[in-house]
């Protein structure tokens, strides 16, 4: 079984919170590894061929801040052959044109680097103007909003995470 490398940031807790949520759906710290980037260097990454990236979006359109540290290291890593599944943390209502921003910047570059986007998630139920993590009208990955929308965060990891857990671990 592939091991996964979950790798996150969080400004204000959420985005930790919902990726411990992921890991425990995904099956606990025996299929999920999760690292704080803030404590992460390139070598970390390069020990996954699968991989799960989560940045919440910060000061109207931009990464998190140690997402946006990190941002020049991940043209070290070689994402060729690596599924990587991402999700964001954002607010609808505060930055309805900025909506999960930091999620689409990431997967564009890691895309960029070979990396092959999995868990494409749909844009209904959501209310927004515009977001850099819409593509061909879908999320590039699970949208959670706990700013507006905190009683469906559970529901939609558990539905995700049926949709990526067999492809990550093929
Ligand atoms: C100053 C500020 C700027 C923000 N900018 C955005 C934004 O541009 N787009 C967005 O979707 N959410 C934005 N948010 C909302 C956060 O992404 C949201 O609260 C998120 O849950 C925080 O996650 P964290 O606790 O993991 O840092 C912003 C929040 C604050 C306070």
């Amino acid at each position: 079984m592939t091991k996964i490398g979950l790798f996150y940031g969080t400004q204000t807790g959420n985005t930790e919170t919902i990726a411990e949520l992921i890991q425990k759906e995904m099956g606990g710290d025996s299929v999920v590894e999760m690292m704080d980037i803030s404590q992460a260097d390139v070598e970390d990454f390069q020990q996954y061929n699968s991989l799960i990236i989560g940045c919440p979006t910060w000061n109207v359109g931009e990464l998190q801040s140690d997402w946006e540290g990190f941002y020049d290291q991940l043209d070290e890593i070689d994402f060729n052959g690596k599924k990587v599944a991402y999700f964001g943390a954002g607010d609808q209502v505060g930055y309805a044109d900025n909506f999960q921003d930091a999620m689409g910047i990431l997967e564009e570059k890691i895309s960029a680097l070979g990396g092959k986007t999995v868990g494409f998630w749909p844009t209904t139920g959501y209310d927004f103007d515009d977001s850099k993590a819409v593509k061909n009208n879908q999320f590039v990955g699970l949208a959670l909003d706990e700013d507006n929308q905190p009683e469906l965060t559970k529901g939609r990891i558990k539905k995700w995470v049926s949709e990526i857990k067999p492809i990550l671990q093929s």
